[in-house]
Formats: structure tokens, sequence, C-alpha cells
């Protein structure tokens, strides 16, 4: 904490005043407790290098703790050498800046190196300067004299050699540089100070800015799904996640995963989960909701809260998930990060982002089936997703085929659908407005919860569910779609529902009525364009907290699933390897995050931000433009 770094303030102005360009007239020599004291002079070079932090002004004498509280208040102030130019450069408890100094007649355009060389870069203006946020500050390391490091193209690089050979001590700065399309990439600046105990100085001063933050995690366990996607999980971890990871400080304990359901078997049962500050699995949305099932399972079972039971209120994880995106879809990475890119994944992990997320619980007669944060789908998603399980050699473009082949079948399933409305929320499902991070229609809507989930909990406990607040509808369907986020993928970039919510306590209920092949083709088509899916007379949306589907053959209380009524299972089996029957089957079955549910009538209901996640929702662009740049000012 930064009362350490207390700073003892003597204004030096007459002395420093001789060799200080103007702009440090009045600063103050400051010197950090348990902190060796800094050289304060140029070293001769013409450079001022001073330690410092605005003096108060006078008659504004103020409580010193309060003052360092402020988060825009300087802790460093020098002049250091980047790319042999010369910077002013300033850390805040906020911000890190560098501004070219304008009394400069050499130009020497800034460039900072990335670690990813494909990033295509903007020439910053070298007269505005570059601010930094210490939240997105990966790491700090001091640069050792004739050391060398791996250039982006694989070849080493003697530091010195880079820097020109006066280099000198230096430290370099590793952050978070915003790229398009969401993407973020690992930047690096590197200073150049006059003395080393200056650079020192900086070092650890940014380590102990960067170690005031709590929500960074230390220790992750980490999942990985070797046979996600194309089979790059292993691939994609060790190159592009573990070495950030590692500059990072970000110690791991990584586990590949031998078989379906290792992950979510280790959670419930055998992981140290008290030794970690997270979790992380690398892979698709499959494997996201093995880790899911495995930690709300856990959560219970410390917490003495039986899972199964539906009456029972569940205890919310804590505990956050990261992903590292590897698998076919990657929808819950896409729609909470705005990107399916494993380097931008782990660097919102590094620095340690929070979104809260809704779980949907799926219950069959009472008795638990399965968690479900993205899509629920029955008709053609979960006939696609049947259909594809057979096809998983063929890698993500199993999907496009089988959504192909389901199109052209065109089944549609007869059953009834009842939905509890969500009421006096913010939001529907036709704004023009989306879930964005810090979104407001997420938090005003948890605010609201409390009282409502008491009134259904009290509606459910008399026996009759408040029937007045529940609507029904019967019919055939094309697709039953709920979304309980906008399921937005690189196949669907707007998504199932673009205006859905990541923690709003709601699902989006879609239900696409049979229609013409045209219409359906239509509606999936307006995916991916800018046109409204669901302004079309044959689709409806409903935002729910709660819904129930009974397919129209098993309507009694001993509802027959798919699995158990074999007979039945051979005929849909038969239509729908062959589309050209005219035998339309009874029964679709339930894509639950990319799993097949075992039955057909199920009960659904939202759990408001049940989980947490590596993540930050998505930004809008101006989120970064309008950054404060106390330099310009
Ligand atoms: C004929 C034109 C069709 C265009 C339709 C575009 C809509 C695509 C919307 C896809 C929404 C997917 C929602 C996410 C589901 C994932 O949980 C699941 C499993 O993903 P995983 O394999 O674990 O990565 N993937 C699928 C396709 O069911
Ligand atoms: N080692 C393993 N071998 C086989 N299947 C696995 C293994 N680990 C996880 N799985 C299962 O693989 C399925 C697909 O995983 P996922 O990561 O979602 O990839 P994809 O996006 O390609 O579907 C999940 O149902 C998961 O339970
Ligand atoms: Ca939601």
């Amino acid at each position: 904490m930064l009362p350490q770094s207390r700073l003892h303030l003597t204004c030096r102005s007459c002395q420093a005043q001789a060799r200080a360009p103007r702009s440090y007239h009045h600063q103050a020599q400051t010197v950090v407790r348990g902190a060796p004291s800094p050289a304060t002079t140029s070293g001769g070079v013409g450079v001022l290098s001073s330690l410092a932090e605005e003096t108060p002004a006078e008659g504004q004498e103020q409580d010193g703790q309060t003052q360092m509280e402020r988060p825009g208040r300087m802790l460093l102030l020098s002049e250091l050498r980047v790319r042999n130019a010369a910077y002013d450069v300033s850390l805040s408890r906020s911000v890190l800046t560098w501004k070219r100094r304008t009394s400069s007649t050499v130009y020497h355009p800034f460039r900072p190196r990335f670690c990813v060389p494909s990033f295509p870069r903007r020439r910053p203006d070298p007269g505005v300067g570059h601010t930094v946020s210490v939240s997105e500050i990966l790491s700090v390391r001091e640069e050792e004299e004739n050391s060398s490091r791996r250039r982006d193209d694989g070849s080493w690089k003697k530091i010195k050699e880079r820097e020109g050979k006066d280099c000198g001590p230096a430290f370099t700065v590793s952050y978070v540089e915003r790229s398009p399309h969401h993407r973020w990439r690992c930047a690096e600046v590197t200073f150049a100070c006059p003395e080393e105990a200056l650079c020192q100085h900086w070092v650890s001063s940014i380590r102990e800015q960067l170690a005031t933050i709590v929500s960074r995690p230390k220790r992750l366990l980490v999942y990985i799904n070797p046979y996600s996607g194309k089979r790059q999980g292993k691939r994609i971890y060790e190159r592009k996640v573990a070495p950030l990871f590692s500059q990072a400080g970000v110690s791991t304990h990584v586990i590949v995963t031998e078989r379906a359901n290792y992950a979510r078997d280790h959670l419930k049962t055998g992981a140290e989960l008290q030794k970690f500050d997270g979790v992380v699995c690398v892979g698709g949305d499959g494997m996201f909701s093995e880790i899911i099932h495995g930690l709300i399972w856990r959560t219970q079972i410390d917490g003495g809260v039986d899972p199964n039971c539906p009456e029972e209120a569940l205890i919310p994880c804590t505990l956050r998930i990261g992903i590292i995106p590897a698998g076919s879809t990657d929808c819950i990475c896409f729609a909470t990060v705005g990107t399916n890119d494993p380097v931008t994944s782990a660097l919102h992990i590094i620095v340690g982002d929070s979104q809260p997320m809704d779980v949907c619980s799926v219950h069959h007669n009472n008795a638990f089936l399965q968690y479900s944060v993205s899509l629920l789908g029955y008709g053609f998603y979960g006939d696609v997703l049947t259909d594809s399980e057979k096809k998983r050699w063929m890698g993500p473009a199993r999907y496009d085929l089988s959504g192909v082949k389901m199109f052209l079948t065109h089944h549609y399933y007869e059953g009834t659908v009842s939905y509890l409305p969500a009421k006096g929320i913010m939001g529907t499902p036709r704004d023009a407005a989306r879930c964005r991070s810090g979104c407001v229609v997420c938090q005003h809507n948890r605010q609201l919860l409390p009282e409502k989930a008491e009134m259904y909990e009290v509606d459910e406990a008399s026996g009759s569910e408040s029937d007045s607040e529940w609507r029904t509808l019967r019919g055939k369907f094309l697709a039953i779609n709920a979304a309980s986020m906008s399921c937005a993928c690189p196949r669907s970039p707007k998504g199932l529902s673009p205006a859905a919510h990541l923690a709003d306590g709601t699902t989006d209920l879609i239900l696409v009525r049979k229609c013409s092949r045209f219409d359906f083709l239509r509606h999936l088509l307006r995916h991916t364009s800018k046109d409204d899916q669901f302004d079309l007379a044959f689709v409806e949306v409903h935002r729910v907290r709660r819904f129930r589907f009974t397919p129209r053959h098993c309507q009694s209380d001993s509802d027959l699933d798919l699995r158990e009524n074999g007979k039945h299972q051979i005929f849909s089996q038969i239509c729908r390897d062959h589309p050209a029957c005219g035998c339309a089957p009874a029964y679709s079955s339930w894509n639950c995050d990319g799993e097949i549910l075992n039955h057909t009538a199920i009960d659904v209901r939202v759990h408001c931000q049940f989980i947490q996640l590596f993540a930050r929702g998505i930004e809008e662009p101006k989120v970064f433009e309008e950054l404060p740049n106390p330099c310009a000012i």
C-alpha cells in the first residue's frame, strides 16, 4: 500500500533552478521511506532527473494522507530518454505518461516495441505524448547492460545495441495497447536513465503501484482441452499465453484434460481451490461449461447447499474464470471480451478484470440437468449440434455443414412454451443499445432483483406460481432459443439476440414459428447483416426470468425423453439422415452451450450475476479514445 511510499517533500526550487529547465521550477525532491535516496542531478548530460511530487501550494497545506490518496497526484517526474530522445516521464497513482520534450530539435518519432509483430501501428504524435493507465501496466523490468532479448522474429538482440551506445541504465514497461476489433496487445517502452539509482527507483515505484491492485490474480489453475477447435489449445497456451503470464509474475498450475468432464470432476473434488485466485480454461464453450459446472457444484458443497435441489438458494461463485479461446464457436469469450483472441484474453486476466454473468439452471421434473450461460436452443440449433457431433473430426467447419443440412431438412416441432416475463426492468430485446463495459442496464436490473426474486419464491412456495404472471404459447416451432447473452461469435458478430445483457438477470426467449424455407433463410441471414432478425411476422422475442418447454408428444407428466424412447429415436434418426423423408420427427434436442441435453421437457430459471469472469464486457471505442491525457493539457 502506498502509505509506505509516503514522500517527504523538500522544496528545492532555488537550487534546482540553476540547472533545471523552466518546467521543473518548484518541484520537490522526494525521498521514499525505506528506499535508497535517489540521485537528483543530471549527471552532466543535460538531463534533469528529478524524483518529484508537486509541492502543495502555500496556504493549501493538507493532510498528507489525503493528498497521497488522490489518484491524479504525481509520484515521480523525470526527464528520461526513449530511443535517444528526451521525454518528460511522470508517474501518478493512476497513470504513467511520457511526452517528448518540445525543446528538442531532433525529431525521433517514438515507436513502442510490440510483442506481436503483426499489429498495425499508429504513429503517435510526438508532441502529444503517451498515457498509460497504471491498471493496464503489465510489468516493469530493469534492463541489464549488455543483456539480450528475443526479438519478435525469434532472433536475439542486444539491449545496448537497440538503445544506442550510451544508453546506460534503463527500464522497460510492458503495457496494454488497444488495436482494432477489441484486440489488446502487449506493447513495451524502454526508458534510459542517467543514473542507476534513478532507474531502480522508477522500477520500484511502478512495482509498488502495481502491488496495490488487489484484483490482479497471482496464482491460476489452468485447464487445457487439447481437442478443442482445431486441436491447437496446448500450442496456443504455450506460445501465446504462458509467456505473458510469466512476464507478469502470474504463477500457474496447468492441467491438460485426459477425457471429457475431466476438468469438471477435478474441480468438483480434487482441486485445492483455496490456493488459486482464478481458474482459466483453454478451449471452447463446451470446456467453459465444464468449468462452471465444476465450480458451481463445488461452491454449493463447500457452502453446505444441495446443488440438485431446485428450491435451494444457490451461492454465487466468486472465483473468477478466464477463457483462452481455442474452440469452435468461442461465443462466451467473444461476447464478453469482443474478440476471440488468446492474447487479448490473457491480458484481461493479467490486469484482473471482472465481469459478472447470468447463469440459467435447467431442470427436468424438479431434477437438475445442466447450467447454461449462452444459448439454450431447441429445433434448429439443437439439430445442428446433434448432427455436428458426428462430424467432430472436421473441426469448427462441422457447424457450417450441419447448419446447411438442417436448414434444408426444415424440421419443425410442436410444443408448449410458458414464460415469466421480466417486469419492471430496464431494456428490451429490440433495443438499439448494446450491453457494453460497465453496462448501466445490468447494474440497474441487478438492484431490482431481490424483491422480484422474493415475489416469485413466495408464489412458488404456495404451489401456484402466480398464474397471472405466466404466459403460455402453443404451436409449431422451427427454433426455440434462449439467449442469456448476445451469443455474438465470429459466425454472427451481432449474435442471436444482439441487445441481450450479460448480467441483467434475464434471458431472451426467441420463438421462430413454422414458416417457409425462404422466410427462415431471411431470418438466419439477418444474423449476419444489420437488419433486425426479430422484425418478421413468424418471430417473437420476450425478455424472461424463467421459462418452461414441453414437447407436444410428452405433455403428460411421464415425459419420455429421447434416450428413453428408443423407438421414436430410431425414426427421428432416419428422418434426420434422410432429409427427403416427408415425416417430421416429433422431437428435437436442446443445445445447452454446445452440449446435448438428455431431456426435452425443461424448466429454466435465470440466476443473476452468478459467476465472475476475467473480462470487462465489450469496450466502446470511445472508452479508450477519450482517455485523459494529462500531457496534452
Ligand atoms: C444459412 C446462414 C446461417 C447463418 C446463421 C448464423 C447464426 C450463427 C449463430 C451461432 C450462435 C451460436 C451460439 C453458441 C453456441 C455454442 O455454445 C455452441 C458450442 O460451441 P463450441 O463447439 O463449444 O465452441 N455452438 C453451436 C454452433 O451450437
Ligand atoms: N481430453 C479430452 N478428450 C476428449 N474430450 C474432451 C477432453 N477435454 C474436454 N473434452 C470435451 O470436449 C468437448 C468440446 O470441447 P470444447 O472445448 O468446447 O471444443 P469445441 O469448441 O471444439 O467444441 C467438451 O464437451 C468437453 O467436455
Ligand atoms: Ca442476461
